[in-house]
């Protein structure tokens, strides 16, 4: 027992890639540690078909993990930072995160070369109502169409010629080998990536003093204060993660800078908001974004969301 971790983790292609990633860096570390992985499915994975913004809730894609690691069935959960709500279950908590792989929505078409080049009316997938918002500013023309499932199966829907591009995290397709379908990274202007998008994080059981310093060395600095800022304007704004909030900090040296955006799903309105600061300060620079957001507005659009 006291040489082994259990790893808790989704059964999708990019969940088990992260599981296994979290495992070979262990396994670096600890070359006798026996490392199990359990797979689980989660209440967001049985309802691929659905609009996520429907189905809503906090936690879809984490639930069944925190259960199994309160219930003693395993040690740790590796997550998409994206996916992690901004609370944790009592008894549990957000031990690491690690370093970041490219944060940016990526623009994926087997024929256009990037969202510019788009002729007008083009059929664009996503479900994201994040990526719908900031499309939508930009290219109001286009037709903006729903898109679920993992990465393999978006893949397989857009070369099944069901739309003429689709909007994807980059991180998700260079981990999985999918780096050359990548047409272009779109910027972080016409863009605003989502609050942690790229980083994966480790939760754990807060009293397991053993695992945590297991998986301590795993933790990256600059992410990890990046991803602070971005989850502190999060909670500070009470959003989910099915509201078109987009939240992206980088550092330069000691400067953290920290963009936010708040719209409507249409586009017809965006807020958005930029601080700076020390990356000591990272959470007080987060909130001082929200509540520069919240100051022009981002209250009124935000509730009106979750009433729908
Ligand atoms: N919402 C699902 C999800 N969670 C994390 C990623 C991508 C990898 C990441 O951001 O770490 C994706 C797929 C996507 O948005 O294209």
């Amino acid at each position: 027992m006291s040489n082994s971790i259990r790893i808790a983790t989704r059964k999708s292609p990019l969940a088990l890639w992260q599981a296994e990633h979290v495992t070979a860096r262990l396994k670096a570390l600890y070359p006798d540690l026996i490392v199990e992985i359990i797979g689980m499915t989660t209440k967001g994975d049985q309802l691929l078909d659905s609009p996520l913004s429907k189905v809503g809730g906090k936690g879809l894609f984490v639930k069944e993990l925190e259960q199994g690691m309160l219930a003693g069935e395993a040690d740790i959960a590796v997550h998409s930072m994206k996916d992690v709500p901004v609370e944790f279950p009592e008894g549990l908590h957000l031990a690491v995160i690690m370093e970041r792989e490219n944060p940016y929505d990526a623009f994926v078409s087997n024929t256009y070369a990037s969202l510019a080049e788009l002729p007008e009316g083009a059929c664009v997938g996503t479900s994201s109502l994040r990526r719908q918002c900031q499309l939508a500013d930009r290219r109001p023309d286009l037709r903006i169409e729903p898109l679920r499932g993992n990465v393999n199966t978006r893949l397989a829907k857009l070369d099944a010629g069901e739309y003429d591009a689709i909007i994807l995290a980059a991180a998700g397709l260079i981990r999985l080998g999918f780096e050359s379908r990548i047409r272009d990274c779109i910027a972080p202007v016409d863009s605003l990536p989502a609050i942690g998008q790229g980083a994966i994080g480790i939760e754990c059981r807060i009293d397991d003093a053993r695992v945590q310093q297991l998986i301590a060395p795993l933790a990256d600095r600059d992410t990890t204060d990046r991803v602070l800022a971005e989850r502190a304007m999060n909670a500070r704004l009470n959003g989910g993660c099915q509201v078109p909030i987009g939240g992206h900090a980088v550092l330069d040296g000691e400067l953290l800078t920290l963009k936010g955006l708040v719209g409507t799903t249409d586009g017809s309105r965006i807020l958005r908001a930029e601080a700076s600061g020390p990356r000591t300060e990272a959470e007080a620079i987060g909130v001082r974004v929200a509540d520069a957001l919240l100051g022009q507005g981002a209250d009124a659009i935000l509730s009106a969301l979750m009433g729908h």
